[in-house]
């Protein structure tokens, strides 16, 4: 199983924020992409996940019966800025929605909504209103997102930026948990991690076009 960017170029606007650009990450593997702001690692993210249209070059999955999928968003979680929930639903609510939209692929298991809120150390409070909670319970929250459909990559842009000590510390036990069960990550940051063995690429920002770009 691999997920594999060739080439990849991407425009904002009239701007070309990278190009060139590739990697290959097998099973159990993780990028961090880092660099400063407006460097391009959401741009990257969102190219990755299929939610912009990159400029040229190709993103591919490749699952471990050696099928490959080019549309990498079906495959993946994206988990963006902002959590995807809706603040007038409770927790319980905002998780059953994702997990009846998601569904389950790869006939792979995935917890109960509780044991994904316990995983994420907020057990008991499902039913509030997701609008109700801090920003730190509430990013933990979209990480239970992660754990009740199962995707064999996950995509997270600045996935830490709301947590304490302890939730950064819950985030990266998590995502090594996905890593040794053969889960891709590839996730943006201003911080460090604790994603053990994962390798960076960091992100300049402006690309010069050289010829042939915009072919
Ligand atoms: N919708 C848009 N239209 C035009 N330009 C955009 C758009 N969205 C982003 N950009 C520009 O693209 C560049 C890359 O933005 P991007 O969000 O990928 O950076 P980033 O590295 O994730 O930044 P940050 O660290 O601040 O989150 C920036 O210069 C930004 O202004």
């Amino acid at each position: 199983m691999h997920l594999e960017a060739a080439n990849l170029a991407a425009r904002r606007g009239e701007d070309l924020i990278f190009e060139g650009l590739s990697f290959r990450l097998e099973s159990g593997e993780a990028l961090v992409l880092t660099g400063k702001n407006g460097s391009g690692k959401s741009t990257l993210l969102r190219v990755v996940a299929g939610l912009l249209h990159q400029e040229k070059g190709s993103v591919s999955f490749t699952d471990s019966l050696g099928n490959t999928h080019g549309r990498v968003g079906e495959i993946s979680h994206y988990l963006g800025h902002r959590n995807a929930m809706k603040s007038e639903l409770t927790v319980a609510e905002n998780l059953d929605f994702w997990r009846c939209f998601l569904g389950d692929s790869h006939g792979a298991s995935t917890v109960s909504i509780d044991e994904a809120a316990e995983a994420v150390g907020l057990e008991g409070i499902t039913h509030l209103p997701f609008g109700y909670l801090s920003a730190g319970q509430q990013r933990r929250f979209a990480f239970a997102k992660l754990l009740i459909a199962h995707r064999p990559v996950w995509i997270l842009d600045e996935p830490t930026a709301a947590l304490d000590k302890s939730g950064d510390r819950l985030f990266a036990e998590l995502v090594e948990a996905h890593r040794c069960n053969g889960g891709i990550v590839l996730a943006a940051t201003h911080q460090p991690l604790g994603l053990e063995g994962a390798q960076e690429l960091r992100m300049a920002g402006f690309a010069h076009a050289g010829p042939g770009v915009w072919e």
